[in-house]
């Protein structure tokens, strides 16, 4: 039996691996350590199994995917003091392939070193008019629908960009992950035959589900980790305590006999250690959890990429807006996309971005410093999306230009209020509280109100949201970015890790918690820093190579 609803029929509570979260990172764990047939693996998951149904599988759906639906965690920040006191929602994907389903000093972790495992991981499919060969990797599948799927306002903006150059110039060439990623080009997105490609429907297929020492339970929450302190002060765990859905007050127990894996997540890894005994030994006995070890950086210095929109009303009647309010033709639509997974549906909702670094002379750079982990790195993207982000409106068509922070230094924190797995866990992301994240925003701006002046948009572009505001005006920028700005959803390094074993990191460059035995964290909790742009990737990326450091450890 692949999947498990009950412990019935598990074959035993101890297994020699326990991985905690079937999203991006513990699917690639339970996939790559269960190829060794000589172990066993369990894998827990509080969602339900993956199942491809239209909402999760159409890659144009991901705008309605999240947040609020069944699949969702349905976080929310505090009040963000940056954004004038808003809470922003803060979706995580509560079903097996996690939140890759729901709509991403030690030389070890070198460029060299982990690029064979972005290798492992990507599969890029060149489209038919693009000459670019190096491709042919598994098991995500990325696909660079663009010059070959059109979109209407494709050509436009690649004329503005001509028009407009600089940072927005247009480089058929560029890679994201080639180190030099500037300028306008076609993105890859993780389709394959207009279907979304996600941790499951990649890592999970249904013959790694089929292995007889890979056991997945579903709909089994993990309330915390179980530690066991030695008489000398040595800490091991390998035992986790759950329940199964609606069950609470009974709690079920699973030991691992190597190691014991957390892949909750940003948010879940931290609450579950600090409901465990992890954490901040004043903040722990305030809420009357006793103390284990004292972890002072557990949730700490949480960053994420804010995203701000510019919406522009459109002569457009090929927009999404138009299938997003009218039923019959989604139905139509639908049905092409059933029937050859073509069509309107199976694009990405945004595939042609700019990412920008901003001159060395520009007013950010020239007051905080630069702040990008390397010369070559971003400092914002500018999407340019396929309709109006939100509720479906009556009348108009839009597109949606997402700017996001690629550098942002802002820093936020994660904490629990008590040890009820069901307590809400108080998330503040910290958004745009430093004046250099909205001195970047308020560049991005007017260079985005720069390629939408281009001839190219002429009779096109009817009107947008940055219509009436002074672009010279600070203040009235500032207000424009902290009422709009958002979560993209890439919160990282709430349990980071650190290269020195003394140092504040949560786990060391292995993975492994410090001063722990038997327990490791591999998820966008690790993430010392914010990846420029993607984090799917990279945690993908850590967890091949986290696969690939038990397994030799083993060996
Ligand atoms: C809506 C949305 C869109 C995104 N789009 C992109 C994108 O386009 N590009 C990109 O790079 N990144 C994107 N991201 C971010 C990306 O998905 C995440 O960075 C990545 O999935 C993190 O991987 P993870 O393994 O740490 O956590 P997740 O993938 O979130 O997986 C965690 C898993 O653990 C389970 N879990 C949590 N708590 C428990 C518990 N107590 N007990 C048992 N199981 C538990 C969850 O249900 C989930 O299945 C998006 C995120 C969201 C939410």
């Amino acid at each position: 039996m692949p999947i498990y609803e009950t412990t019935d029929s598990l074959p035993s509570s101890t297994f020699d691996f326990v991985v905690v979260g079937a999203g991006a990172a513990g699917s690639v764990l339970a996939h790559r350590l269960s190829e060794d047939t000589n172990v066993t693996v369990l894998l827990l998951e509080a969602g339900p199994a993956y199942k491809e149904q239209p909402d999760l599988a159409i890659p144009s759906f991901c705008r309605i995917a999240s947040p609020f639906t069944q699949r969702d965690w349905k976080y929310m920040s505090t009040e963000q003091k940056g954004l004038n006191g808003r809470v922003v929602p803060l979706p995580r994907g509560r079903v097996v392939g996690g939140s890759t389903a729901l709509n991403t000093g030690d030389d070890g972790w070198s460029w060299d070193k982990i690029r064979p495992y972005m290798e492992k991981n990507e599969k890029l499919i060149i489209p038919v008019d693009e000459p670019n060969p190096s491709g042919g990797r598994e098991p995500v599948e990325l696909r660079r629908i663009g010059i070959n799927y059109p979109q209407p306002y494709h050509e436009r903006l690649l004329r503005a960009s001509d028009e407009v150059k600089g940072g927005f110039a247009y480089s058929p060439s560029t890679s994201v992950n080639s180190g030099h990623p500037h300028g306008l080009t076609f993105w890859p997105t993780s389709i394959k035959n207009g279907t979304r490609s996600s941790a499951a429907s990649a890592y999970l297929t249904p013959e790694v589900l089929a292995r007889p020492n890979l056991h997945l339970l579903v709909n089994a929450h993990v309330a915390r980790v179980v530690p066991d302190v030695a008489p000398d002060g040595r800490i091991s765990c390998k035992t986790v305590e759950y329940f199964l859905e609606g069950q609470q007050n009974h709690l079920l127990r699973a030991n691992a006999q190597k190691d014991l894996i957390l892949s909750p997540g940003a948010f879940a890894t931290p609450a579950i250690l600090m409901r465990s005994g992890f954490g901040n030994k004043e903040h722990l006995a305030s809420i009357g959890i006793q103390l284990v070890k004292d972890v002072p950086a557990l949730g700490k210095r949480m960053i994420d990429h804010p995203w701000l929109g510019i919406t522009l009303t459109v002569d457009d009647k090929a927009t999404a807006d138009e299938w997003m309010r009218d039923e019959k033709l989604r139905e139509e639509l639908l049905h092409q996309w059933q029937v050859t997974k073509s069509g309107p549906l199976s694009a990405p909702v945004g595939n042609l971005f700019a990412q920008v670094r901003l001159p060395e002379d520009s007013f950010a750079i020239q007051k905080y410093g630069d702040t990008s982990s390397e010369k070559n790195t971003p400092n914002y993207f500018a999407a340019f999306c396929n309709g109006f982000f939100g509720p479906p409106r009556e009348l108009g068509n839009y597109l949606t230009v997402v700017i996001s922070l690629l550098t942002p230094i802002s820093r936020g924190s994660l904490t629990i209020t008590s040890a009820d797995p069901l307590a809400a866990t108080v998330i503040d992301c910290g958004y745009l509280t430093e004046e250099h994240d909205v001195a970047i925003y308020r560049t991005a701006i007017r260079d985005v109100a720069r390629v939408l002046r281009a001839e190219a948009w002429k009779d096109y572009v009817l009107g947008h949201t940055l219509d009436g505001i002074n672009l010279d005006d600070d203040a009235a920028l500032d207000t424009y970015i902290r009422s709009g700005a958002m979560s993209l959803y890439h919160n990282v390094a709430t349990a980071r890790m650190d290269t020195k074993s003394e140092g504040p990191g949560v786990v060391e460059s292995k993975l492994r918690v410090k001063d722990v035995d038997g327990l490791r964290i591999v998820d966008a909790s690790v993430l010392p820093f914010i990846p420029a742009a993607t984090t799917q990737a990279p945690v993908y990326v850590v967890a091949e190579r986290a696969a690939d450091l038990i397994k030799s450890r083993r060996a």
